[in-house]
């Protein structure tokens, strides 16, 4: 019993060493510093648990990009999940989707550069800036999403994180980013990549098909819907379904995406013509 309690208590104190060693090697950088003599720091945009990402300056040409580092606490892991998302991007090519500018590595990181989206977050709209959205602005979103979401899978890949936080608003653009979490058609999901996410509901173990992302897009669609949901005083909570009142033929569009009606058998192409459809009747 003794024995137990130590090996358990020599565990946890390696895992606590490891934890502050990460903090300590993986800080982020300061603005100003220049990366590989080319990539100059202006803020952190973010921190995810395998990498970093910055908004620099591109000193040869002046441009704005986005660049990602992973993290060296993470060892060879998160240098291969940003090689992996790198192959990706590189097939990539769409006015809607960041492209990619540069890979490198430097030390014991990996780098993937891309092109920076100056613009919010569908996230930050709602949360932040509190921004309320009509039926017809959120189906039309979602049409617009549709078009990168549409070019990813004609490359043979899912996106596979379909979400407000990686949806970048743009002059009222949408743009599509983060391939951290993408996979060929028909791959099932790596344990390396299930690690990379917050919750795994057991259906991501199927191999990736298109369904997955239009699943999200229902998800997507319902975060849009409920922005503009004003909950009765003392009502209790109840279901989308009774919570938010949708014109008919948009309710049946979102059962047929959350998998509660047979779904869109014909990909992107099938329900970009129900969106279509959809949005004449919310003229
Ligand atoms: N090309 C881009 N243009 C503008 N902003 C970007 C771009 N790429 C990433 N960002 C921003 O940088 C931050 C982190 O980006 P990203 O989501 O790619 O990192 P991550 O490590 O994959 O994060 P997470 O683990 O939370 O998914 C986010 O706020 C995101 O909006």
């Amino acid at each position: 019993m003794d024995q137990e309690a130590g090996v358990g208590g020599s565990v946890e104190l390696r895992r606590s060493f490891q934890r502050v060693l990460g903090l300590w090697t993986d800080r982020p950088r300061r603005e100003g510093a220049t990366i590989a003599e080319r990539y100059t720091i202006q803020e952190l945009l973010g921190m995810g648990s395998y990498g970093l990402t910055y908004l620099c300056t591109d000193d040869q040409n002046g441009r704005e990009v986005a660049l990602k580092e992973s993290k060296p606490s993470k060892g060879r892991l998160s240098a291969h999940l940003l090689e992996r998302e790198a192959d990706v991007m590189r097939r990539l090519h769409h006015p809607a989707i960041p492209d990619l500018l540069d890979v490198f590595t430097s030390g014991r990181r990996s780098y993937i550069v891309t092109e920076y989206i100056r613009g919010q977050t569908l996230e930050d709209c709602i949360f932040e800036q509190g921004l309320r959205y009509t039926e017809r602005e959120c189906v039309e979103l979602a049409g617009q999403l549709l078009a990168p979401v549409a070019h990813v899978h004609e490359q043979g890949y899912i996106h596979g994180d379909v979400r407000i936080p990686n949806v970048i608003l743009r002059e009222g653009t949408v743009h599509l980013i983060d391939f951290g979490l993408a996979r060929r058609l028909g791959e099932p999901l790596l344990p390396e990549l299930k690690r990379r996410m917050r919750e795994v509901p057991e259906p991501e173990d199927e191999p990736a098909t298109p369904d997955h992302d239009l699943q999200d897009i229902g998800h997507f669609l319902l975060f849009m819907l409920y922005s503009a949901y004003e909950p009765e005083k003392g009502r209790e909570p109840a279901s989308w379904q009774e919570e938010l009142k949708l014109t008919p033929e948009l309710h049946q569009m979102l059962e047929r995406l959350l998998g509660l009606r047979p779904g869109y058998e014909g990909g992107a192409m099938e329900l970009q013509a129900e969106i279509k459809k959809v949005l004449l009747k919310l003229q």
